[in-house]
């Protein structure tokens, strides 16, 4: 496993080994005792699995709200997708600044994205399909959201973000300056 700090505390990208033969490759993708020695002492309890058809579908940027709130670990099985995390831990020095990953089916590289972050991501290939491991159960009720374009975080999507493709859900999401104050989450709830 390759582990990668990116600019944010906490946000890593992780790439596991293969091993590759005549057949194609065997890659251990995720290992408990490893994740929880190198990344965080979290468990993970559901498995999601979204396809997106297009290229520059846009899913984000989301978030569960406290007792709820969810750790991610994301990653591609089929196609490609610029993936991005948001810091909106309160008294967090990069509160509000996001990061991004491009996580590929073929390097097979993983982004966590910790509680107390917003997530999105936008594909980069056709028929792309993302997994990803949460640390808490979904809850209808704590589905937040924040806009994926506003203009406080600035995310520089790829240009091929089609905001056509957005859910109904998405299209209406506040600003991070709207997020109720109770919202919040402590920087140090990792
Ligand atoms: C997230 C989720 C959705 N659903 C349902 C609700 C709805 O009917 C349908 C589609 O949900 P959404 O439109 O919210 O799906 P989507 O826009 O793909 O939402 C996902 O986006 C990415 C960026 C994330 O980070 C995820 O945590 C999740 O929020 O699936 C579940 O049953 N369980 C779940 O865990």
């Amino acid at each position: 496993m390759k582990l990668k700090q990116l600019d944010v505390a906490d946000v890593v990208e992780i790439t596991p080994a293969r091993h590759g033969d005549d057949r194609g490759y065997f890659s251990e993708t995720f290992r408990d005792d490893w994740f929880r020695a190198n990344v965080a002492d979290m468990t993970f309890v559901q498995e999601n699995q979204s396809l997106s058809r297009a290229v520059g579908v846009v899913r984000g940027l989301h978030f569960q709200s406290q007792p709820a709130a969810q750790g991610k670990l994301v990653r591609c099985v089929a196609g490609a997708i610029f993936d991005v995390a948001v810091d909106i831990r309160r008294g967090s020095p990069t509160f509000g600044k996001w990061v991004a990953a491009t996580l590929t089916a073929d390097e097979g590289n993983q982004l966590w994205v910790p509680v107390g972050f917003l997530h999105g991501f936008c594909t980069l290939a056709p028929d792309t399909i993302v997994s990803y491991k949460v640390t808490s159960y979904y809850d209808r009720s704590s589905d937040k959201g924040v806009a994926w374009n506003d203009p406080d975080i600035g995310v520089a999507w790829p240009e091929l973000a089609d905001p056509e493709t957005l859910s109904p859900k998405d299209r209406q999401q506040p600003s991070l300056r709207e997020l109720p104050a109770y919202f919040d989450f402590a920087a140090a709830e990792n």
